[in-house]
């Protein structure tokens, strides 16, 4: 299908997103500020901050104020969420009086979706004026001092799917995003990972605070042991199949990045382990149980920062 057609252009000059999908192609400036026009149109606020919510975390949508819901699927060129617990809806509203844009499900290479295209919405939120962004992601832990239910500030990341080719970055550069090769020295703000870490042993979460590096393999299956070894080895603390592309477009285009990983599971390291194996629902439900915590977390880090976004 036409992705211009998609977006109610002309035929003539029209992109094709399935040639695009085949040579791993960037949409270009002009595709997204049109995927952009589509959301502007359909309200008021002009968002400062972004949010993307993890797994089974899509509840921090529901601490925006006067919130208006788009769903994805009424977005022009936007892809479908496909995940249990990612809703697929953008959530327009006030954080603790911030003007914000909170992603309520994310796209996940897995699902089908190129990395570039899982990393579009980033860029829309570039072009809607977002400086800052939030994510949050559901992941295993591979420290194995950690528990489910921590909560991890991300002070790095391990992009393995992007250090072996499935780059967001990969295709023609467009400047008006960023430069051609982005330095990625400092993914995560040292400020706001300061911040994070202050406000969380002010409501008393130090218990359960951790900070730590987070790796993105693809998924869909979850690790083997020899894999889970292997990720420890190289330095990562928690893995998942999300976040790090859509941090490193972000960085790109010159955002402001905060970063949560919550250990929803211990990884096994042992082989023919008696322990039981990970599923989707026990990554929701542990997400679930603590997504009251981050959302207080997230909602008082925000309050903090009103002023300067
Ligand atoms: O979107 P996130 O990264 O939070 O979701 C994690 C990774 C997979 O999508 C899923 C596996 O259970 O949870
Ligand atoms: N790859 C991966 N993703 C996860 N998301 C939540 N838990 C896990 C995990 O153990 N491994």
């Amino acid at each position: 299908m036409s992705f211009l057609g998609l977006l109610g252009g002309s035929a003539k000059s029209s992109v094709d997103l399935a040639e695009l999908q085949r040579k791993n192609s960037q949409i270009q400036y002009d595709e997204i500020q049109k995927v952009t026009s589509s959301v502007l149109g359909k309200t008021e606020l002009r968002p400062k901050l972004g949010i993307i919510c993890g797994s089974g975390l899509g509840g921090l949508a529901n601490e925006v104020k006067d919130s208006q819901v788009i769903p994805y699927a009424e977005i022009d060129g936007f892809p479908k969420c496909t995940v249990p617990g990612h809703a697929g809806n953008l959530v327009l509203g006030y954080l603790s009086g911030v003007p914000t844009v909170c992603m309520q499900g994310r796209l996940h290479f897995y699902e089908g979706h190129p990395a570039w295209l899982v990393t579009m919405p980033i860029r829309m939120m570039k072009l809607i004026g977002v400086e800052t962004l939030i994510v949050t992601n559901a992941s295993g832990g591979l420290n194995q001092d950690y528990n489910s239910g921590d909560i991890m500030v991300i002070k790095d990341h391990i992009n393995l799917t992007g250090l072996t080719g499935q780059h967001p970055l990969v295709g023609p550069n467009d400047e008006k995003f960023g430069p051609r090769f982005p330095a990625m020295t400092t993914p995560y703000d040292p400020e706001l990972r300061q911040l994070a870490q202050e406000t969380a042993k002010e409501l008393g979460f130090s218990g359960f605070m951790r900070e730590g590096v987070y790796v993105k393999v693809s998924g869909p299956s979850y690790e083997t042991p020899s894999e889970s070894r292997l990720l420890r080895s190289i330095g990562a603390d928690t893995v998942g199949m999300s976040t790090a592309p859509e941090v490193v477009v972000a960085r790109h285009a010159g955002m402001k990045v905060l970063g949560f990983s919550m250990v929803t599971n211990v990884v096994i390291l042992e082989q023919d382990s008696d322990k039981t194996p990970p599923t989707h629902q026990e990554v929701m439900d542990t997400a679930n149980a603590r997504a009251k915590d981050l959302q207080l977390l997230v909602k008082t880090i925000v309050g903090k920062l009103a002023s300067t976004l």
